[in-house]
């Protein structure tokens, strides 16, 4: 028996935002619009899992057989994973939702999996746009996505040490509204805020818009709580520890393969009260990248920095739109700039006269807070903006790499050019989205019309060149994981020895291989 439904939690919103008319004209202009991709009732499968296994987990929690539950969850939030769910490619769809509301509850769901040879994927908010949420079974006769939602809680609070508990399944706008309640942030703002979750965050090593500021997931994080096939896992006693290897390293971005991460203890800091954005440019995306480079080494960057290079400041400023673009335009031309760079600062404890000081020296044109306020404001426009552009048959997609300063030149080429290569004429844009000591991360977003006979292999194409190119000079990922999109590229910049110790860690917590199968390697 099969169920037709239709497709709802493919969309990043209900609402769809639309584009406003300036960006449709300039879209038009600039790649011409495809054909558009309307929404099709994708057919579900009937559950392989057995009435045993059935029984048995819900007997220890909450679980649906629901055919929108199941499709809900079927996959992530990648271009290719919102296009197979307009009926472009085949979604793999779990047999059952899972929602256990404890961790108790999560180990005893881990427990039935082992005993009826269940595969187990974990499911945070479900925004992986690398194939990590895909309900792949591993040569399992069912898997089950553990969805995390009703872990939601904010466990303890310790405002003397800054510790916050959170349950791993919390939104980030939960968190930070619980937080928000004690005077506390955790200023981890990554563009997937809005649905992304904390044990998810901490699976994938994310990395957030203020992260120079704020630090990287990975830094925020003070103590861990996972169940595993093997058990309970707690680690995370110190602000710091010569005991051993940092073990509490191994499970953040183990991406759901080890274990469940059911708890996350974060360093938290006092919200801050007037966060300040300014925006400036500089000529040229080498001149912009040296000023970042300078401010990184000075330790003098502001909490949010970001560089966008001439492509992506030029559709910036173009979907600015109007009168106010046109004005810009002519100001720079008048200030000397022919290759504009975007950059924005955001200050959110760091000090702003440090990191303007540390312009001196280069040369750069101020546009002031309301350039900065506007693209705060907007930062989250991207995702929502997605389906309206699926809508109008473009195919966008992002993707992202880092390297060290040296080598930074020659990634921005390589990659470039593969996309160029593989799509014709694309609209490739790239940012540095987080800047480092020694280097810095590379964020590339394409627009191009979508290809209307086979838009899989379009993209597939596409971002295999691209991962190809970025191979040997920089990371497959700064942030957004290895999952199974990157998982073919994973030895290549570990090692085969790295891969075995993976391996080994992976038969010592999950003997029976239940969880998540096909990810990370
Ligand atoms: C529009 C958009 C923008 C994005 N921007 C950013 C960005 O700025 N920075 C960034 O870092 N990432 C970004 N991402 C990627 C994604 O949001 C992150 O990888 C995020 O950390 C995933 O969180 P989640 O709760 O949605 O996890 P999910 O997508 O549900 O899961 C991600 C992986 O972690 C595993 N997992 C989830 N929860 C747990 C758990 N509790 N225990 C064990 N394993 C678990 C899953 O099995 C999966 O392999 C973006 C994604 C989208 C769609």
């Amino acid at each position: 028996m099969c169920h037709t439904v239709s497709v709802t939690r493919a969309r990043w919103t209900s609402e769809t935002t639309p584009l406003p008319p300036h960006a449709l004209a300039w879209l038009s202009t600039r790649i011409g619009l495809g054909t558009p991709l309307d929404e099709v009732p994708v057919t579900v499968p009937e559950s392989a899992l057995s009435e045993d296994a059935f029984e048995a987990l819900e007997a220890v929690a909450e679980i649906s057989l629901d055919a929108g539950d199941r499709l809900g969850r079927a996959g992530g939030l990648s271009y290719l994973d919102l296009i197979k769910r307009r009926g472009c490619g085949e979604l793999t769809i779990p047999d059952a939702v899972v929602l256990p509301s404890s961790p108790e509850e999560v180990q005893e769901v881990l427990r039935v999996c082992v005993e009826h040879d269940i595969a187990v994927v974990p499911f945070g908010g479900g925004t992986s746009v690398v194939g990590g949420v895909e309900a792949l079974r591993g040569g399992k006769d069912a898997v089950i996505a553990l969805d995390l939602a009703r872990l939601n809680r904010l466990v303890s609070i310790d405002p003397v040490s800054r510790i916050a508990v959170l349950q791993a399944g919390t939104t980030a706008p939960d968190a930070e509204n619980l937080l928000a309640e004690h005077g506390f942030t955790l200023g981890h703002v990554p563009q997937s805020f809005e649905r992304a979750t904390i044990g998810g965050f901490a699976a994938t090593r994310s990395a957030g818009q203020a992260s120079s500021g704020y630090g990287r997931f990975e830094d925020m994080v003070e103590g861990v709580r996972v169940q595993t096939p093997a058990g309970e896992w707690r680690l995370g006693s110190a602000p710091a520890s010569a005991a051993g290897p940092d073990l509490q390293q191994l499970v953040i971005g183990s991406e759901g393969l080890f274990g469940v991460i059911t708890e996350v203890a974060l360093r938290v800091r006092p919200k801050p009260e007037n966060p300040v954005y300014e925006g400036v440019v500089v000529d040229g995306w080498e001149a912009g990248t040296a000023l970042i480079r300078d401010l990184a080494q000075r330790n003098a960057l502001a909490d949010v920095t970001r560089l966008s290079d001439v492509d992506e400041t030029e559709v910036a400023l173009a979907l600015t739109g109007g009168r106010k673009a046109e004005l810009l335009g002519k100001y720079l031309r008048f200030r000397g700039v022919e290759q504009p760079c975007l950059v924005i600062f955001g200050w959110e404890g760091r000090s702003r006269d440090v990191t303007m000081g540390a312009t001196y020296g280069h040369k750069l044109v101020r546009l002031g807070r309301a350039m900065g306020e506007s693209w705060r404001h907007g930062r989250f426009n991207g995702p929502r903006q997605r389906d309206a552009l699926l809508d109008a048959g473009v195919c966008a997609e992002t993707l992202e790499t880092a390297t060290h300063w040296s080598k930074l030149p020659a990634l921005y080429d390589a990659v470039r050019g593969a996309l160029k290569g593989a799509l014709g004429d694309p609209v490739v844009m790239c940012h540095v989205s987080h800047a480092y000591e020694t280097g810095a991360s590379l964020y590339f977003t394409v627009l191009v019309p979508r290809d209307v006979e086979d838009p899989v292999t379009q993209w597939q194409q596409a971002k295999a060149a691209a991962c190809e190119a970025i191979s040997g000079i920089g990371t497959i990922t700064h942030h957004h994981a290895v999952g199974r999109d990157h998982a073919p590229y994973l030895e290549a910049e570990i090692g085969s020895l790295g891969v075995e110790v993976l391996r080994a860690l992976k038969s010592t917590f999950d003997p029976t291989g239940i969880l998540n199968p096909g990810k990370l390697m």
